[in-house]
């Protein structure tokens, strides 16, 4: 569990991370979204200890990073793609990230196979490509066995087999009950990967909520129906609240009634439908459309989703 209320970070004239105030829970993946700039970098190095708050505080499983005695195991972590520049092969490097914990080979031929780097261990980990590093420094994160797994950006530059990988490493982490954190400006990523999304702009929270319900409620909610009878149709649900445009002929785009509403209204007058979809928006609208408000309101919480 990462437990962060009110965290702040100012550099100079620049207020990174604003009054942050969020939990991340275990057994599900948690996405850290927002755009470049928003602060999710330093929410991290704050979480890890390696910058300090300028106001607020940040515990992990209970306690501030550094007040662990037993950090490897305690947290997991990967800040900067490929991280590792080592003449070392990546079996040694493991081995002495894992002497600091007292872990030893077992477990370090362990989380070998678990990033599938068997096959390469021996190798010096500098002339790893940018996959195999990023798996190289998963598996060091992983090595402590921790219960929390913190992961920024991690598939930024991957390619699409290294990128599954992580999807389905994250996921698997998350089901056996840890606390999984992963930060990203792609929400088409998360919406693959992420179960719970905490959404920052500027520093500040826009939305701490279940990915479904992030999309629901950002979404404008489109119905799209198709009838034979579409002028009577249109008529029929026309309202105040309700906003029918139509492009393609016999065909209307509803907004402001759900599809269940339409299909009662329609039957109830005998009108008949050939299509009745709702169309979801894209967590990349959704995301775009908080995000917007963010910048243009910046400073202010209206519009903010909690
Ligand atoms: N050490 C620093 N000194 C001064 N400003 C900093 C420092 N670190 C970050 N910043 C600024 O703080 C803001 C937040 O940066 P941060 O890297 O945390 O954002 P981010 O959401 O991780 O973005 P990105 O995806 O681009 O890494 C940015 O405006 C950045 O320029």
């Amino acid at each position: 569990m990462i437990e962060a209320h009110d965290l702040s970070k100012r550099y100079g004239d620049k207020l990174a991370v604003d009054a942050l105030t969020f939990t991340v829970r275990p057994g599900v993946v948690t996405g850290f979204l927002g755009p470049n700039g928003a602060g999710k970098s330093t929410t991290m190095r704050m979480i890890l200890g390696l910058d300090a708050p300028t106001s607020g505080s940040v515990r992990v499983n209970g306690r501030r990073y550094a007040a662990h005695r037993d950090p490897l195991r305690q947290v997991g972590a990967l800040l900067e793609a490929k991280a590792v520049h080592t003449g070392r092969s990546a079996r040694n490097h493991l081995l002495a990230v894992g002497a600091t914990h007292g872990i030893g080979r077992r477990r370090v031929d362990e989380v070998i196979d678990l990033v599938g780097l068997r096959e390469v261990a021996g190798r010096r980990a500098g002339g790893f490509s940018l996959g195999m590093g990023q798996r190289l420094g998963i598996a060091a994160a992983l090595l402590g066995d921790p219960a929390v797994v913190m992961l920024d950006e991690p598939v930024n530059g991957l390619d699409p087999d290294g990128i599954r990988w992580i999807r389905g490493l994250l996921k698997g982490l998350a089901a056996e009950g840890r606390t999984v954190f992963v930060s990203s400006h792609l929400m088409s990523e998360m919406a693959q990967t992420a179960e719970h999304l905490i959404v920052v702009g500027r520093g500040r929270l826009i939305a701490d909520v279940p990915l479904a319900e992030f999309t629901r409620r950002a979404s404008r909610n489109t119905v799209r129906v198709r009838s034979p009878q579409a002028t009577a149709l249109r008529d029929l649900l026309a309202g105040p609240d309700v906003t029918i445009s139509g492009g393609e002929a016999g065909v209307l785009e509803v907004v402001g009634l759900r599809p269940e509403t339409i299909g009662d209204r329609a039957a109830a007058a005998g009108l008949t439908l050939h299509e009745l979809t709702a169309a979801e928006a894209s967590l990349e609208e959704a995301f775009m459309t908080l995000t917007r408000d963010a910048v243009e309101y910046a400073g202010a919480t209206e519009g903010a989703i909690r």
